[in-house]
């Protein structure tokens, strides 16, 4: 396995967050998601039926799926072996980052200053999750904090919507963004999967190349 997440995210721009409640909609979610044209996922561990839904959706073909709001080890070591290719945190926590190291995938832990992403480069990671993105300030923080990081790629989170997305993109400095808007738990409530198979379309449509 390899522990880039630019490899395994392979070109792929538009990151989906999900917070799934009824694994029953994993199937058609996913469905959704990869019409749409999506090629990932990241599975967030917030509800019980996030393992569940992990799983089910990691054995659809077309999307890399990953998992999102990683908080322990013991949380990566599960994701793993419901089949994450990936795992995202909301901080940079060394217990996460030494458990995804140990399972040799990549692992994506969120940032917000300066000092932090200087702990993540230091343990070797070269890709990092803005969080939370446009709290923080949006794409004004993001590239002054990559300014003094060359090397440093980012994947921001958190407040994005279709307004920001292109904004971001622009910045060679995102490898990707993520954000729920484009399957939220209200469309899945609903069953709107036609919704996010728009959105999903629209997004990706504004990261092709
Ligand atoms: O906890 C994690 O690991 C996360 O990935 C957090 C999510 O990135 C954000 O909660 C998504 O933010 P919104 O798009 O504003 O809903």
């Amino acid at each position: 396995m390899t522990t880039d997440l630019a490899a395994v995210l392979d070109g792929a721009r538009v990151m989906p967050v999900l917070t799934v409640r009824d694994p029953a909609t994993a199937g058609p979610l996913a469905d959704a998601l990869a019409e749409g044209g999506a090629r990932c996922a990241e599975v967030t561990f917030r509800t019980p039926a996030a393992e569940r839904a992990l799983k089910a959706m990691a054995t659809h073909g077309g999307l890399a799926v990953g998992a999102g709001t990683v908080l322990s080890a013991e949380q990566a070591q599960r994701a793993v072996a419901a089949g994450a290719r990936f795992v995202v945190s909301p901080g940079y926590d060394e217990e996460v980052v030494a458990a995804c190291r140990e399972l040799d995938v990549p692992v994506v832990p969120g940032i917000a200053t300066a000092t932090e992403l200087m702990r993540a480069l230091r343990a070797g990671l070269t890709t990092v999750k803005l969080f939370p993105a446009e709290a923080s300030g949006g794409l004004r923080t993001l590239r002054a904090l990559a300014a003094p990081f060359p090397g440093a790629r980012f994947v921001p989170t958190g407040g994005i919507g279709p307004g920001q997305l292109a904004g971001y993109l622009a910045d060679p400095a995102v490898l990707a963004v993520g954000g729920s808007w484009l399957a939220t738990p209200a469309h899945l409530d609903s069953g709107d999967y036609q919704e996010v198979r728009r959105l999903t379309a629209e997004a990706v449509e504004v990261g092709a190349p």
